[in-house]
């Protein structure tokens, strides 16, 4: 049986999958929640937000990716960072998959990657879940209804969570599986219902196409001035850094939360929609995505509610810290109808530093953004467990290493083009802990970000006055309106000074200890802007 709309002759068969017994093209919102419903999904919330659970998987399953190690990208995967799938292999978990989806119900979504039609890549999202389907229906972007007549895909993502993937025979290494064929076109996931991994799968696919396009693809955030795409700011950071907050800021318009692409002109959306985290999500702080979890539609992935009022407990986080909520742009009021900018005046890396170290807000040299982009650095707090206080440093090269396919000196060579030829104000921006490390110190208040982030983007942030960090070596300002003089200089927030030292010149020797591997591949400058051990 099939419903919904399709290219007649761009069926499931035409993509390879045969024998699926109910196939559901193209749902809108309301039958793909008609539809998980019925197969016991998960439950109409309130608003009509639509609420799961994924089980075990709560998250990205970063260990269980996998690239297929074909002739064709043998030289261009970064293989250290990118674990191979032999093409045996694969070709097994992909029978094995194709056989468990017969007789079966699936999910068919078609549709872009990419606001800019000249680099959009066309995907069919085949989802076992129909919650999958809407999530995805959200993340990425829709084609008109007359475009679906003849669409045809050029990249396909078979996610079946109830597939459990067997390491003898798929050379993987558990029963949770994510491999991708380039030659085959083709992404299987099995043994996670973690819907992000369908969101970032397209990500790793346009993260390794782009390049060649010279587009610079990125994991990051993007907002404009308002009335003003040409006045375009691009955030990157890792998960947790801030991208999606501080993107969805109400003075400026939104474009994007998660990855985009800097061509010669411009700065566009590879998405259509958000995910943002909700935990402790403040409505005061972040009224717009607040208002999104009663939206209609909007997916609630692992958040504790009430059974019978159904209202959302944004403190419980029992299922998991990353308890998320998915929705269109739309849904937040200042989003861009085009999710493209110009190309980006104002570069900021986003970091969350939960050693206390690093300023709120610093000026990098062209140099050491490229220092900064190759470091990747963010740190995690050392989980919930009681008494564990010591932060855990993560260095994630381009700002998202187990996206990036190609090697990162690829990524670090774009971009130092892109700011070069465009001449973007590049900021570090450090969204962690103030006043001490994480346990002594506190998070940084959302509105001095803000306040930071005014400054630099509406350029009087550059009339400041500067001083050199002595440890890190940019220009950190002395004063800003809005943002007490103490805040901006980490070392008077702390009240023992001598514990600052020794934590700034232990988080300059992790520094500098991660960069050594990418030495051989950066210019005089950038290595004359790298950080010294103390
Ligand atoms: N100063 C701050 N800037 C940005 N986010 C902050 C700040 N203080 C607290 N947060 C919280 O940190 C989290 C940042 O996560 P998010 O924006 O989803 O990051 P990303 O999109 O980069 O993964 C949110 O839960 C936000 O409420
Ligand atoms: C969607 C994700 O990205 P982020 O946490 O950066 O928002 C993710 O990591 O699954
Ligand atoms: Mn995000």
């Amino acid at each position: 049986m099939e419903t919904g709309k399709v290219n007649p002759s761009f069926r499931l068969e035409q993509s390879g999958i045969t024998g699926v017994k109910t196939v559901h093209y193209n749902l809108l919102e309301h039958d793909l929640i008609n539809a998980a419903v019925r197969r016991g999904e998960g439950e109409v919330g309130r608003g009509g937000a639509f609420l799961v659970t994924t089980g075990k998987h709560t998250g990205r399953s970063p260990l269980d990716k996998f690239v297929v190690r074909e002739a064709s990208v043998e030289d261009s995967i970064w293989w250290e960072n990118n674990k191979p799938m032999s093409p045996e292999a694969f070709a097994v978990l992909k029978a094995d998959m194709l056989k468990h989806v017969k007789g079966s119900e699936m999910f068919v979504q078609d549709l872009y990657g990419g606001a800019d039609p000249e680099y959009r890549l066309n995907v069919r999202l085949v989802t076992e879940l129909a919650w999958h389907n809407l999530f995805i229906r959200h993340l990425l972007r829709r084609p008109e209804l007359e475009e679906l007549e003849t669409f045809t895909s050029e990249f396909t993502v078979l996610n079946c969570p109830s597939f459990n993937a067997d390491p003898a025979r798929h050379g993987c290494r558990s029963e949770t599986v994510i491999a991708i064929s380039f030659e085959e076109k083709l992404v299987l996931i099995g043994g996670t219902s973690y819907a992000g991994e369908n969101k970032k799968s397209v990500f790793s696919i346009l993260n390794y196409l782009l390049p060649a396009k010279g587009v610079m693809p990125m994991h990051c955030s993007a907002n404009h001035a308002p009335g003003n795409p040409k006045d375009t700011a691009v955030f990157f950071g890792l998960s947790g850094t801030g991208k999606t907050t501080l993107s969805a800021d109400p003075s400026r318009v939104l474009i994007g939360d998660d990855e985009h692409g800097w061509t010669s002109e411009s700065t566009f959306n590879f998405e259509g929609g958000c995910y943002a985290k909700t935990i402790d999500l403040n409505p005061k702080a972040e009224p717009e995505i607040y208002a999104t979890t009663s939206k209609f539609g909007t997916v609630i992935e692992n958040m504790v509610y009430d059974p019978y009022t159904k209202e959302l407990d944004f403190q419980d986080d029992s299922l998991t810290a990353n308890m998320r909520c998915a929705y269109p742009l739309h849904y937040i009021s200042n989003a861009s109808e085009t999710s493209i900018g110009g190309y980006p005046r104002n570069v900021v890396m986003l970091t969350c530093d939960a050693f206390g170290v690093l300023p709120p807000i610093a000026r990098l040299t062209p140099a050491q953004a490229m220092y900064h982009f190759l470091s990747g650095f963010t740190s995690k707090v050392a989980g919930t467990e009681k008494g564990v206080t010591e932060p855990q440093p993560t260095f994630s090269t381009c700002f998202g290493a187990p996206f990036m396919p190609r090697r990162p000196e690829v990524y670090g060579a774009l971009l130092r083009d892109k700011i070069a030829e465009h001449g973007a104000d590049c900021w570090l921006v450090n969204t962690g802990w103030t006043g001490g490390a994480y346990g002594t110190g506190s998070r940084m208040p959302i509105r001095a970000t803000r306040a930071l982030l005014h400054a630099a983007l509406d350029g009087s942030l550059k009339d400041a006055t500067f001083r050199t960090d002595p440890n890190f070596g940019f220009e950190v300002p002395i004063s800003v309106d809005g943002v007490s003089d103490v805040l901006l200089d980490p070392r008077r927030t702390w009240d023992d000074k001598a514990a600052y030292d020794a934590q700034a010149a232990k988080l300059a020797s992790m520094f500098a200890e991660n960069f050594g591997q990418y030495e051989p591949f950066v210019g005089e400058d950038v290595l004359a802007a790298a950080v010294k051990a103390a």
